[in-house]
């Protein structure tokens, strides 16, 4: 059954299965293939990422300023109380102004605090966008900024996912998972945790994700075959050196406090 803790009540929780995790993964292979097929309209735009666009009176790039004042804005409206959601700029962000529905406690408490957005949002900005982005500057800041924006909140929703796919695969094998917990045995967790078999699927799977959303759709003969709006190697080689490790990241360090 596919699978999102949003469709999950808290009476339901433990019906969170390795499987359900992989399919929730998997939907959001898609979101991720169809944002970087958004951002690639615009050229790589780099004023938005340095100095030489600066808000007044904001210290940091034009992304992160609007970055951060969207956050601020998705804050009241809620957000931030889903637990599979994580800000960039948690500093300082408002309060809600709705209230929270109840979303389901999946995840250990004592280990469920962990963000890494700083590491997602530098390798989107220095690794990622340059690969992909076209050379030039068309100054139309705000709408690349949006779709940067809808990147890097779906990369950091997956990578962060880690922490629910660490928690059924601890529940799974709890013994094998305490004996290298207690010995604080980062290496051991890896091993554990790692399935190269479901990596090397996924690798291929959001490449050919990249050819069937990025292809030309036209009726009539086709002119631009093996021509993709983003490039199938580029989405496999983000998850192959970044997306999956950094996944991993996630799961040995939630699990080295699961037991706290
Ligand atoms: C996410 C999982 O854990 C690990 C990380 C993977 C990933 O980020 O795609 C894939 C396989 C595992 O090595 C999983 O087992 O599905």
């Amino acid at each position: 059954a596919r699978f999102s803790m949003e469709n999950v009540d808290s009476s339901n929780a433990s019906s969170v299965t390795l499987d359900s995790i992989r399919d929730a993964l998997i939907r959001m292979e898609d979101t991720v293939v169809f944002s970087l097929i958004e951002r690639a309209k615009f050229p790589l735009n780099s004023a938005m990422y340095d100095e030489k666009l600066k808000v007044p009176g904001f210290g940091g790039s034009f992304l992160e300023y609007f970055v951060k004042e969207t956050e601020g804005l998705q804050a009241k409206a809620g957000r931030y109380e889903n637990p599979e959601e994580h800000p960039f700029f948690p500093d300082g962000l408002p309060s809600p102004l709705v209230p929270s529905r109840n979303y389901p406690e999946v995840l250990y408490p004592a280990a469920a605090g962990i963000n890494i957005n700083k590491a997602i949002l530098e390798m989107y900005v220095h690794n990622l966008l340059p690969l992909f982005a076209k050379e030039g500057d068309d100054g139309n800041y705000a709408a690349a900024a949006a779709s940067d924006l809808a990147c890097l909140q779906v990369l950091s929703r997956r990578i962060h996912y880690g922490m629910y796919v660490a928690e059924v695969k601890y529940r799974d094998a709890p013994q094998d998972y305490g004996t290298a917990i207690l010995a604080e045995d980062k290496d051991a967790l890896m091993k554990l945790l790692t399935f190269e078999k479901v990596e090397e699927m996924v690798k291929q799977r959001v490449a050919k994700k990249a050819m069937v959303f990025g292809q030309e759709v036209t009726l009539g003969e086709k002119t631009d075959e093996g021509k993709y709006k983003v490039d199938p190697s580029v989405v496999s080689r983000l998850y192959g050196e970044w997306v999956i490790p950094l996944t991993k990241v996630v799961e040995v360090d939630y699990l080295l406090r699961r037991l706290d």
